[in-house]
């Protein structure tokens, strides 16, 4: 793991493909591919504690209130390397007119390839957020549909549950996104696996959408010259000729 830098200086980062490197490149000289991760959610549902176990497999219990850390990892997806950014965000509060969405979390979104919307299974607040999350994400991503998941969290907390994680799964798949049911202290794979999925979906998007396949489905190929054609045109180019030398 590698803290990068707080989000106020996420554009600094330099971008997949730039010259200026980040010392985490994997000893090849081509940039990895980059993914990038933003992980919202109310506060207490443990976002922090769930980019930090997917970075460095750990569960730490206790995490000063994030103020937004920006992180990076290495993951190889299918055979290929890619740079994952994960970008922990301050956990929002919930107001009685609805989501307080500030521009920092807004920033976030919109700098995003792909979402984890974080609740927990011991907290009906936060999992009342996720459609809120979801349409504010939908609408900073304009006709564009960025890969999310739902992460529902403290699945060991079952006697203290406010949240049947049945009733997360409907409301995922209502809204097109991936479920996972997971407990950040007591299982890393299930971390591991959201991720994964994620950072596979986003970079099926990224290869799908690089510009050489965009010009190719837009520009027809030329078609090969007809040589009949040609030849005939030739043939009747010349008669016009002769016919134009005879009558003078
Ligand atoms: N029992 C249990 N506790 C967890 C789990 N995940 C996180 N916690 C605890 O939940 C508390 C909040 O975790 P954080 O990771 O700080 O939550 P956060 O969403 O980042 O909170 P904010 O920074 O306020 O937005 C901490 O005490 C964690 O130890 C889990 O899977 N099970």
């Amino acid at each position: 793991m590698r803290l990068v830098q707080n989000m106020c200086t996420i554009a600094e980062y330099p971008q997949a493909g730039s010259a200026s490197g980040d010392g985490c490149s994997g000893g090849s000289s081509a940039r990895p591919r980059l993914i990038k991760i933003a992980v919202v959610g109310a506060s207490g549902v443990g976002k922090t504690a769930l980019v930090v176990r997917f970075l460095t497999k750990r569960f730490i219990g206790d995490y000063e209130r994030n103020a937004g850390n920006l992180y990076s990892r290495q993951i190889q997806i299918d055979g290929e390397m890619l740079a994952i950014q994960v970008q922990d965000t301050p956990g929002i509060q919930i107001h009685e007119h609805g989501l307080d969405c500030n521009e920092q979390l807004n920033r976030c979104i919109r700098w995003a390839d792909a979402v984890v919307i974080v609740f927990s299974i011991t907290d009906y607040k936060s999992y009342e957020l996720l459609s809120q999350l979801h349409q504010q994400i939908r609408q900073l991503h304009p006709g564009n549909r960025v890969p999310v998941v739902v992460v529902a969290n403290k699945a060991d907390l079952l006697h203290i549950k406010e949240v049947e994680p049945q009733n997360g799964l409907q409301l995922a798949n209502m809204l097109g996104c991936t479920f996972y049911e997971v407990s950040v202290s007591e299982n890393y794979n299930d971390v591991f696996n959201a991720f994964h999925v994620l950072c596979k979906e986003v970079s099926k998007q990224q290869i799908t959408s690089t510009p050489e396949k965009r010009r190719t489905s837009l520009i027809p190929r030329p078609k090969s010259p007809n040589m009949q054609d040609l030849k005939r045109r030739f043939k009747q180019a010349l008669s016009a000729k002769v016919r134009t030398v005879t009558s003078v």
